[in-house]
């Protein structure tokens, strides 16, 4: 396929993103199978092209003056490629797969439009319900943050140190471009692609087939590395998922110790078992049932809660979601966090540790959630984050990262180069 088609093509799939209101990957996947005919350049080219589009609907439909699909893909193209109206006119002429041409009305708008003057609110590309939660997380770098949450994101890994080392794994991945990510000890990162292509699937390579690494964000890497699980301790991950923390904890740990991994959701803690298998972990148990839990009560060195939250740190990787995100999906989230961290309180020992973490920015999920707790929860204490910090990274300035008003550390896009995500260690007294 040449660009005309592959326009075109992202144009058909935006329209059904946006009819049928459902995940950009489905509708992508559902493409792919109706058009078998194209390879995998082309999908990963329209791939990119749908998702420049949902990263920047707003500053897309500023420049064209409107919001439809063919306004937001065309738009989004010429702001990521130099807003040359003639180059992409002729790349496309002739080509009877691309859309139709650039309209007069439409040429007159783009050209009408500088760059440099865009509105705040179209630069921010973030829904309008959520621009005062933007602004209130970030203050006056509320357009940078959500400037750099519309970027193309890396592919992080984590070094599994319970099979192999960072040199060794940085060795095996020569070829793809990896190299040391700036913050996580055991971090690997390779940079965003630009232009056409997509980052390589590493999970077919014989280093990720024997557990030498991980896929994970680096602000995932360091916020595990910040809840500090250590050799020895006695260790309950709440919302373990599939489990990205759980095996981070458990290569801190050296596989001494034991660390029970729970989530209310059965479905979601599938992946979990493969996972720890693949990596050596042995400090491992899956619990799938809350009774079972029971008996931990007042005996855990560290509980952690990767809490349920709205995602809006990941909107570089799901730039679709945050425009499904509604109110009602904030507050829902909100209350459950709030009733999480309530429930867990009991399973910390005294002089213990309750990490919380969200991968949103939003205060609302993240310190006010804290205070919350602490109202509730005179038992516990927030930790000094500033001295934490410190402590784990001390290579990494403090200036790269945000202590919040409400305690906490904010990690972000623009500050730290990792995805959105919040970091609170909360101690329990001793008595
Ligand atoms: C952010 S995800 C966890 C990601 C996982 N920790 C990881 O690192 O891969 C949040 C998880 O919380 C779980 N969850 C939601 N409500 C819960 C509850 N009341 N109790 C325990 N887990 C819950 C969800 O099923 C989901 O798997």
């Amino acid at each position: 396929m040449r660009l005309g088609g592959r326009l075109a093509a992202a144009i058909e799939v935006l329209e059904d993103i946006e009819t049928r209101n459902r995940p950009a990957a489905d509708a992508m996947r559902d493409w792919g199978l109706s058009h078998r005919f194209a390879g995998s350049g082309d999908r990963a080219a329209i791939g990119n092209l749908v998702y420049g589009a949902l990263r920047r609907k707003d500053a897309a439909a500023w420049l064209f003056g409107e919001s439809s699909p063919r306004a937001l893909v065309l738009g989004s193209y010429l702001l990521e490629n130099g807003l040359n109206v003639d180059a992409l006119t002729a790349s496309i002429a002739g080509d009877s797969f691309a859309p139709p041409p650039v309209t007069e009305a439409e040429r007159a708008n783009v050209t009408s439009k500088n760059v440099g003057e865009m509105p705040e609110i179209a630069r921010a590309n973030a829904p309008d319900w959520c621009l005062p939660l933007v602004q209130q997380a970030f203050g006056d770098d509320w357009v940078r943050e959500s400037e750099a949450l519309c970027e193309r994101p890396p592919l992080d890994l984590r070094v599994n140190t319970l099979k192999s080392t960072r040199g060794k794994v940085l060795e095996a991945l020569e070829t793809h471009g990896a190299e040391a990510a700036r913050i996580a000890h055991h971090g690997i990162r390779i940079p965003a692609i630009n232009g056409n292509g997509r980052h390589p699937n590493l999970q077919s390579t014989p280093a990720f087939q024997d557990g030498w690494f991980e896929v994970q964000d680096e602000g995932s890497q360091i916020v595990a590395e910040l809840a500090g699980a250590a050799p020895g301790m006695q260790v309950l991950d709440f919302c373990a998922g599939a489990g990205g923390k759980t095996l981070a904890c458990s290569a801190r740990m050296q596989n001494q110790g034991q660390i029970f991994a729970f989530d209310a959701d059965p479905q979601r803690l599938q992946p979990i078992h493969d996972r720890v298998q693949r990596a050596g972990c042995r400090n491992v148990q899956v619990v799938s049932q809350a009774a079972r839990l029971a008996e931990l009560e007042g005996h855990l060195d560290l509980v952690l809660v990767d809490a349920p939250c709205t995602g809006s740190g990941t909107w570089r990787r799901r730039p679709d979601a945050k425009w499904r995100l509604t109110q009602l999906q904030l507050d829902t989230r909100m209350a459950e966090q709030a009733a999480i961290l309530d429930d867990v309180a009991r399973y910390v020992k005294p002089g213990g540790t309750l990490a919380y973490i969200t991968c949103s920015v939003f205060d609302q999920e993240n310190g006010e959630q804290v205070q919350g707790f602490l109202s509730r929860n005179p038992g516990f204490r927030l930790a000094d984050h500033a001295a934490l910090w410190q402590d784990r990274f001390p290579a990494a300035s403090l200036n790269k990262i945000r202590t919040g008003a409400n305690g906490g550390i904010t990690l972000s896009p623009a500050t730290t180069g990792t995805d959105g995500f919040f970091f609170a260690l909360l101690e329990k007294s001793v008595d």
